[in-house]
């Protein structure tokens, strides 16, 4: 089974007249890759960073981002795979401007569509493009094809094979760059834009534009249709900052909610949760294949500089780390055709006649997609939702047949065609190792990650051998017998013979942390803490530096981790010892409880504990927003008592408090 993960890219936007400029958020580029790092709020000497494979920073142009992350994209849309790009961030971060451009700057939909043409052009198969355009104002599904001022609410519904859809959603065949065009400047008009203190033409809804790309293969005799979702999402507001009247916050109120939703579906799928409430806002649903579904996807998070939007970019940029970790699983989508042979005719036919029509076709000659009722659903037999895989050539033993030659292919273009089919079934191949291994590793993890609680326990204890008999038979059995020193070395050399094998296996950059599960990340990132942490009470500073780095890229997005890399490279750089946080006894769920809520609750036992954090991390995001403000408060109280101190010791202060 083949999963694709939704790619991230972050840009930066530069400082508009009148903003003030300062570096609070800054790109980063070095020997092992690029980050956004962004001033902790609640500590300057802190530096939260974020790594990604696409970092582009205030100088970068509408162009790199396009041809890098955007356009090898765009060609999965001519083998019939749903591409969804969409961009995300506050308020006046660049997100139209991102999406759309201006004449002088066009940003990635007119360089798509143009990709799309001169893809077209050089096909030999006929090809046909179709456009669609909507937008969700206040939850409501408009079209933006069609006169705004007759324009009604369209219903979400979803067909038999649970494929969620727009009903009566307009689809205009367009045949030049031009047409196109003109059908989007003139829908442009249609959308709801608004003036706020933040930007003087806020969109006040979510876009999504649909190109439509059918290929009829006469050879094959089969249809693909492709997708490519250009989606540019409102942008979350601060209502301290926008200065916005009743009207705007009413709307303020729906982009708000609605991309608050879009936040807890991540976070259901990135917890493995048995239900994601896609159908809390029309903005989920009609992504719900872009998000966990079958369609290939790209976030840009779009950031606004310096300090006024850190919080906001903070947020944001949390929000990517959580939808990297969604896998979804791309299909093909194919239709035999009905008479062999060329056609142009893969748009759906119009609506029946006797159907009334709700809204006046604005643009001439375009055709209004049929609502698919149950009744016009396709037959399984005639629309395939196929495994991308099962195009592919046998392949046992190796050897791959060249497809009919049809007339108009030329001997390089088969040749092309055969080496892609090839690096298809090694692709294939190589996942299916994958996935082999990914199984024999989450067995060792298993076993790996319940030895080092034990280690841990045994450490609480002082007792070295009372828990010995609890532990696991198998995998870490003759290590239990060793002492606790070497059982740690042990620990560590099958960790790295792990990540070091995955390695081996995986020639192409693809890291371990990557392909784990969330919960099998989480629990590799424990084991490393747990490593680090026994590291840090010996005072080898430097290797634990290195075990909780490590940490950091099963768990990137786990705070409490950064501050203690953050505090250990401090100690580090200046020669100081480190003094690791007390451990508190372990004690019985109900003793705990009480003593909780004596000393202060929940939040104060959270923030005593490294390792908890780690395990806790993945917790609803509110109560770890509160964590962070609890703690914000308590280090603003304690301010002026630690100046010159190093920063693990204002945490014992605090704790001490
Ligand atoms: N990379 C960039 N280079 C130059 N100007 C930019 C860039 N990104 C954004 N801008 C400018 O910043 C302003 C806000 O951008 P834009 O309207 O695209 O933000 P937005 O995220 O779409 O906002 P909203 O969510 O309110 O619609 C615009 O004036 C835009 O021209």
């Amino acid at each position: 089974m083949s999963y694709s993960r939704v790619r991230i890219a972050a840009r930066l936007r530069p400082a508009i007249p009148g903003e003030q400029h300062d570096k609070a958020i800054r790109v980063v580029r070095n020997d092992a890759g690029s980050s956004i790092c962004v001033d902790n709020p609640r500590d300057p000497s802190q530096t939260f960073k974020y790594p990604f494979s696409s970092c582009y920073d205030e100088q970068s142009t509408q162009e790199e981002i396009f041809e890098r992350d955007v356009q090898p994209l765009v060609e999965l849309a001519f083998t019939g795979i749903t591409v969804t790009v969409f961009a995300y961030g506050v308020t006046s971060s660049g997100k139209t401007h991102t999406m759309q451009g201006n004449k002088a700057q066009p940003g990635i939909i007119p360089r798509a569509v143009e990709d799309i043409f001169m893809r077209t052009a050089s096909l030999h198969y006929q090809a046909s493009i179709q456009v669609s355009y909507m937008e969700i104002y206040k939850d409501e599904v408009y079209d933006l094809l069609v006169d705004r001022d007759t324009a009604a609410k369209l219903p979400v519904r979803e067909n038999e094979a649970g494929q969620v859809f727009v009903a009566n959603l307009s689809m205009v065949p367009v045949d030049t760059l031009q047409d196109f065009d003109s059908i989007f400047a003139r829908a442009n008009k249609q959308r709801s834009v608004s003036s706020t203190n933040l930007n003087s033409v806020s969109s006040r809804s979510h876009a999504i534009l649909t190109l439509h790309v059918s290929v009829v293969d006469p050879v094959h005799n089969m249809t693909l249709r492709g997708k490519l979702n250009l989606v540019d999402l409102a942008g979350s507001e601060n209502n301290k900052h926008t200065g916005n009247d009743a009207a705007r916050m009413a709307e303020s109120a729906a982009i708000n909610k609605s991309l608050s939703v879009l936040g807890q579906v991540v976070h259901a799928l990135n917890s493995g949760a048995s239900r994601i409430p896609y159908r809390n806002s029309k903005l989920t649903r009609i992504l719900q294949d872009a998000l966990g579904g079958s369609s290939v996807g790209l976030l840009i998070c779009n950031l606004a500089p310096g300090t006024k939007f850190r919080q906001d970019t903070l947020n944001t940029l949390n929000f990517a780390v959580r939808t990297k970790n969604i896998q979804n699983k791309p299909v093909v989508n194919q239709q035999v055709n009905a008479i062999a042979g060329p056609s142009r005719s893969t748009i759906p036919p119009p609506a029946p006649s006797g159907r009334p029509s709700l809204l006046p076709n604005m643009i001439p000659g375009h055709t209004r997609l049929p609502a698919p009722r149950p009744s016009r659903v396709p037959r399984p037999s005639s629309i395939e939702v196929i495994d991308a895989r099962s195009l592919l050539p046998p392949l046992e033993p190796v050897k791959v047949e060249p497809p009919p030659l049809p007339v108009h292919l030329t001997e390089e273009e088969i040749n092309a065609r055969i080496a892609k089919a090839v690096e298809l079934e090694v692709a294939r191949r190589l996942e299916e190792e994958r996935a082999r291994e990914r199984q024999r590793r989450e067995e060792e993890e298993a076993a790996t990650a319940s030895a080092s609680r034990s280690a841990s326990m045994q450490e609480d204890s002082h007792s070295q051998d009372s828990s010995l008999q609890s532990l696991p038979s198998g995998l870490l059995t003759p290590l239990l017998k060793s002492s606790r020193e070497s059982h740690e070395d042990e620990l560590k050399r099958r960790l790295d013979e792990l990540e070091a094998r995955f390695e081996r296996a995986n020639k192409n950059a693809v890291q371990l942390a990557d392909v784990l599960s969330p919960i099998s990340r989480k629990k590799t990132g424990r084991a490393y803490v747990a490593l680090a942490r026994s590291h840090s009470n010996k005072n080898n500073l430097e290797v634990a530096l290195n075990l909780y780095r490590k940490a950091e890229t099963y768990v990137p997005d786990n705070v409490k981790l950064k501050e203690r890399i953050i505090e250990i490279e401090w100690a580090v750089k200046n020669n100081r010892p480190f003094n690791p946080s007390p451990k508190k006894p372990r004690r019985s769920g109900s003793q705990s409880r009480r003593e909780r809520t004596k000393s202060g609750g929940r939040r104060k036992h959270r923030a005593n504990s490294q390792y908890d954090a780690v395990e806790e991390e993945g917790e609803n995001d509110a109560s770890e927003k509160e964590n962070t403000e609890a703690r914000g408060k308590r280090r603003m109280k304690t301010e002026q008592a630690e100046m010159g101190t190093p920063p693990k010791k204002r945490r014992l202060v605090k704790a001490e408090e």
